[in-house]
């Protein structure tokens, strides 16, 4: 059996969330359904804070919120205490409905619009993390006209290629993120924006990509920024509050992954911003980082039910779901591997190996390969693991297949926190073509 819920058994031997039996919130809610166990949410974000509450302060610890962004989210993450990021006007409106306080945010992207900028001025966003030259200019446009002032960070890219997925990657010399260094672009930014009586430069930003095991990267991104820091000092008497090293750290989703704790990530960071400070004389700045994933990919799981199943002597047997690539596109996208139990009785031996596949029109539409379970008939449940980040975030209506109902669940209550669509939702944007006006 999967180690990892061994504690989640109840009496009758079901899979159980956050105290409450899966086989109970898939019949009350339907199924494909997404859970979220809100106490190992508010557990990660804690073991954060304590690390930093040790070994350093000032810091700010802000949940990168496009892996799961929902109002109920925000408000989750506001009673925590903590900042979030947030990547685009949909995400900002959002934690705006949510009633998120706004000097707590920061808004990052790499093509943001006039109309997104102007929200977030006019909203009183906290920080906005500047990511190129045009956004410089589109900025100061922005502040001219709403007569303010914005905080920012200056996001570099670290020229750090991190050991992860070639499309997660975001840090090394080719990425479409942030000003390059070598060239003396970011030079050139700082210079642009100390130059500019409505920007206040609190400091520099980087992220080196996702899912990545290994503190090397952010080792080597902590030092990087730092020694920036150091060259800005020298070079335009700037003094930087504020290292933002992002997020990425990775997470176990198979017993192959074998990821650090979140909190020894951390460690690390400040452990090499501490001593590259020193060595460069230079105060240690206040230090931020951007989970998303560790934060909610631990806590998710989506359940499904078992329907048609396809057999063929010499093959791994297809076993097909009322969900797939619309809830989770992550296996079509990264070829990324889950876990899968039975939820009627993880313990149960395995029997054969299975792929898991859903019930869109496309081959590529599998959700776990592999997998090592009972026989399945129609009608069982399956609970796939650690589906928390970038799940339900990058959910879409292919096929016109509506998206899940999610669900929080908390002390042993479960409470809906987006309702499933529905089909009449699916076509509620659609308007008819009046061909007699062509
Ligand atoms: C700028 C930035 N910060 C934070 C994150 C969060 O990363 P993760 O969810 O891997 O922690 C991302 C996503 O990769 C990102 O692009
Ligand atoms: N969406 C990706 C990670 C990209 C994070 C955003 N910079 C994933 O599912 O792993």
């Amino acid at each position: 059996m999967n180690g990892q819920i061994a504690d989640q058994i109840n009496e009758q031997g079901h899979l159980t969330i956050g105290g409450v039996d899966s086989l109970t919130l898939a019949q009350e809610y339907g199924t494909p359904l997404v859970v979220y166990d809100v106490g190992q949410i508010r557990k990660q974000i804690r073991s954060f804070k304590q690390v930093f509450e040790k070994y350093h302060q000032p810091y700010e610890v802000s949940y990168a919120s496009k892996a799961f962004a929902t109002v109920a989210m925000y408000q989750l993450i506001a009673s925590e205490g903590i900042h979030c990021d947030v990547v685009s006007g949909g995400e900002l409106v959002t934690a705006l409905k949510a009633g998120f306080p706004m000097a707590k945010v920061s808004f990052h992207g790499n093509n943001k619009s006039y109309e997104e900028l102007t929200l977030a001025v006019k909203s009183g966003v906290g920080t906005i993390i500047v990511d190129n030259f045009y956004e410089i200019q589109l900025l100061d446009q922005v502040l001219k006209e709403q007569a303010a002032q914005a905080q920012i960070l200056l996001r570099i890219s670290p020229g750090i290629s991190a050991h992860t997925n070639e499309y997660i990657q975001t840090g090394q010399v080719d990425s479409k993120f942030g000003f390059d260094l070598a060239s003396g672009q970011a030079d050139q930014a700082l210079k642009q924006c100390l130059a500019n009586p409505r920007l206040q430069v609190l400091g520099l930003h980087a992220h080196i990509g996702s899912q990545i095991f290994d503190v090397r990267g952010f080792e080597g991104a902590s030092r990087k920024l730092v020694e920036v820091a150091k060259h800005w000092k020298d070079a335009f008497a700037f003094d930087c509050q504020v290292l933002n090293v992002g997020g990425g750290f990775g997470i176990k989703y198979t017993s192959q992954d074998t990821p650090l704790a979140p909190a020894e990530f951390v460690k690390a960071i400040i452990k090499t911003v501490k001593s590259s400070c020193q060595a460069n004389g230079l105060a240690i700045p206040e230090i931020w980082i951007e989970p998303g994933r560790s934060i909610v990919g631990p806590a998710g799981y989506n359940l499904y039910t078992v329907g048609s199943r396809k057999d063929l002597p010499g093959y791994e047997p297809f076993v097909a779901v009322d969900g797939g690539m619309g809830d989770n596109i992550r296996p079509a996208l990264y070829r990324a591997e889950y876990e899968v139990v039975l939820a009627n009785d993880p313990r149960k031996a395995a029997s054969e190996s299975v792929r898991i596949v859903g019930k869109y029109c496309e081959s590529g539409d599998i959700l776990a390969w592999h997998q090592q379970l009972p026989h399945l008939v129609p009608g069982q449940v399956l609970a796939m693991l650690d589906t928390g980040a970038y799940g339900y975030s990058m959910a879409s209506n292919y096929n016109r297949n509506p998206r899940p109902a999610v669900v929080f669940v908390e002390n042993g209550h479960a409470q809906l926190v987006v309702k499933r669509e529905s089909w009449e939702d699916l076509t509620s944007l659609d308007l008819p073509y009046d061909q007699n006006k062509q």
